[in-house]
């Protein structure tokens, strides 16, 4: 990691990895400096501003390679270039991009980012008109579930502080909500044993929420006294799957989570809930281990549906079953309700028809969804989702995880690959994906293995490219 660190601190990877990175709609971070480019000619490089109102970089071929000219779409076409998309797929190595820039002298500009960009992301950040990107949402809220989903399945046991550094690294990347652990039985779940520990370490950690999972009212209790201010709990559409992972039926499960519910309430001031009824916030009050007495806010609840699409013992799951489930525990007072592919077995042809049940019994800003990759379709299924209104993805680093109780699960989605997805949409979610490489990094050697996200594996490749330059 330190290595990592030190190749994407060196000014010229900086420079390249921001061009690489970069959403569509936003600036180099690095205010502080400015970035060399050449002109057509060849002549000495020039500085650029990086305040400039420039949005995107347009690639000409050179010798079999590429060469990079701003423009300003404000001015071009009315943001409009019909031949956008005969370079769009001509990709340079970042040394490219850093050596063969060319400036327009007519308009100031930035070297804003190196995407794949297309004529439908330019209509759809400048006009909204491209019906099949317009009900994409502007901003998508990435859940990270690695420290929590990715770890879980791990046979080793990952020490604390390497669970403690990759949440550190994973909020300081601008994910907003970073799932630290699980208050589960440590029989059931051994890696996660430690889950008091997690979270005692990260009290005064900000900038992200980090919610944990609790099973029944002993995880929860526990939960709240090592100082977590959010929970999730988790049932399942399949009657088999909710007897193998919290060895009770859908009903039963229903019956625990309401008495979670309940036990919330019984520690609470009066229950708050916001204009729109998507939060609940719960006051507790809870002596520490010193008896003094400190309030605490439980903002919200977060509810998991484990197999919406299938189940590794009963096959294909109906989605007026996953409806049914959804409602019931959106009528305990819910503020976001996350749809979990565990196995990752479902296509846009299965989820559409589910997300269809779910939609018309709970309202969607309330709904999340969970994809895992088994069969490579998680990122066509959030691209459906986002098309249908959904606005929160769960996402997990480096593509970890998989559940002990759910035979056939592999890892979830990389968090890598859905912020690349959602850059090149145009889509904001403030994350760094710079950072998200680094914390790949870190957990990908700390598990002595490749990352599970293409998207961070194809970038890592090029900066070693130029780093070697
Ligand atoms: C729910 C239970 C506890 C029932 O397990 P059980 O054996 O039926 O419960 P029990 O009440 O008989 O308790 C057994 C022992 O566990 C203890 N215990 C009981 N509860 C707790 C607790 N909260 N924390 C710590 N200890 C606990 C309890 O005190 C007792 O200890 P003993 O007396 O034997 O020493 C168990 O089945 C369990 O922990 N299951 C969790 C399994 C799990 O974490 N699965 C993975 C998460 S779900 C998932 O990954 C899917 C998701 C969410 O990501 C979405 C998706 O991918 O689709």
């Amino acid at each position: 990691m330190m290595l990592l660190s030190k190749v994407l601190n060196k000014p010229s990877l900086r420079r390249a990895c921001s061009s690489l990175c970069s959403p569509f709609t936003s600036n180099i971070k690095d205010q502080g400096s400015s970035i060399k480019g050449v002109s057509m000619d060849g002549a000495e490089p020039r500085r650029l501003s990086h305040s400039a109102n420039v949005s995107r970089v347009q690639q000409i071929p050179l010798g079999g390679s590429s060469k990079i000219l701003g423009t300003d779409m404000s001015r071009e076409n009315g943001g409009k270039n019909a031949s956008w998309g005969q370079y769009i797929s001509r990709a340079s190595t970042a040394s490219d991009m850093t050596q063969r820039v060319v400036v327009s002298p007519e308009v100031p500009w930035v070297l804003q980012a190196r995407r794949y960009s297309s004529p439908c992301e330019e209509m759809l950040v400048k006009n909204h008109q491209n019906k099949l990107l317009q009900r994409i949402p502007e901003y998508v809220k990435i859940v990270e579930v690695g420290p929590r989903d990715g770890l879980q399945n791990e046979k080793d046991i990952v020490p604390t502080d390497v669970k403690i550094q990759l949440i550190k690294m994973l909020a300081a990347s601008g994910l907003p909500v970073v799932e630290a652990t699980s208050f589960v039985s440590p029989k059931w779940v051994p890696q996660l044993a430690d889950a008091k520990f997690v979270m005692e370490a990260i009290q005064d950690l900000q900038g992200a929420k980090f919610p944990v999972l609790t099973p029944n009212v002993k995880g929860f209790e526990a939960a709240i006294a090592a100082g977590a201010k959010e929970v999730a709990i988790f049932a399942s559409a399949s009657e088999s799957f909710s007897k193998s992972n919290i060895n009770c039926s859908i009903q039963e499960s229903l019956v625990r989570y309401r008495e979670v519910a309940l036990a919330a309430g019984k520690l609470s001031l009066p229950v708050r809930g916001c204009a729109h009824f998507l939060f609940i916030y719960i006051a507790v009050v809870l002596a520490n281990k010193t008896n003094h007495l400190k309030w605490l806010i439980l903002e919200n609840m977060h509810r998991y549906i484990s197999c919406v699409v299938g189940c590794p013992v009963e096959g294909a799951i109906a989605p007026s079953q996953v409806a049914y489930v959804a409602k019931e525990l959106c009528s305990m007072g819910c503020y976001e309700i996350s749809l979990g592919d565990t196995i990752g077995v479902g296509t846009p042809g299965t989820v559409i028809p589910m997300l269809e049940a779910v939609i018309k019994v709970v309202p969607i800003e309330k709904l999340a969804v969970h994809f895992h990759d088994t069969y490579g379709q998680a990122l066509a299924n959030i691209l459906i989702s986002l098309q249908m209104g959904i606005s929160t993805v769960d996402s997990s680093i480096a593509g970890l995880g998989g559940c002990p109780y759910a035979k056939g699960a592999s890892g979830n989605v990389a968090t890598e690959d859905v912020v690349y997805m959602l850059n090149g949409l145009g889509v904001k979610t403030n994350v760094d994906i710079q950072k998200l490489l680094v914390a790949g990094d870190f957990i990908s050697k700390h598990l002595r293995r490749p990352s599970g996200s293409k998207a961070a594996t194809a970038l890592m490749k090029t900066l070693a490219h130029a780093s070697k330059l």
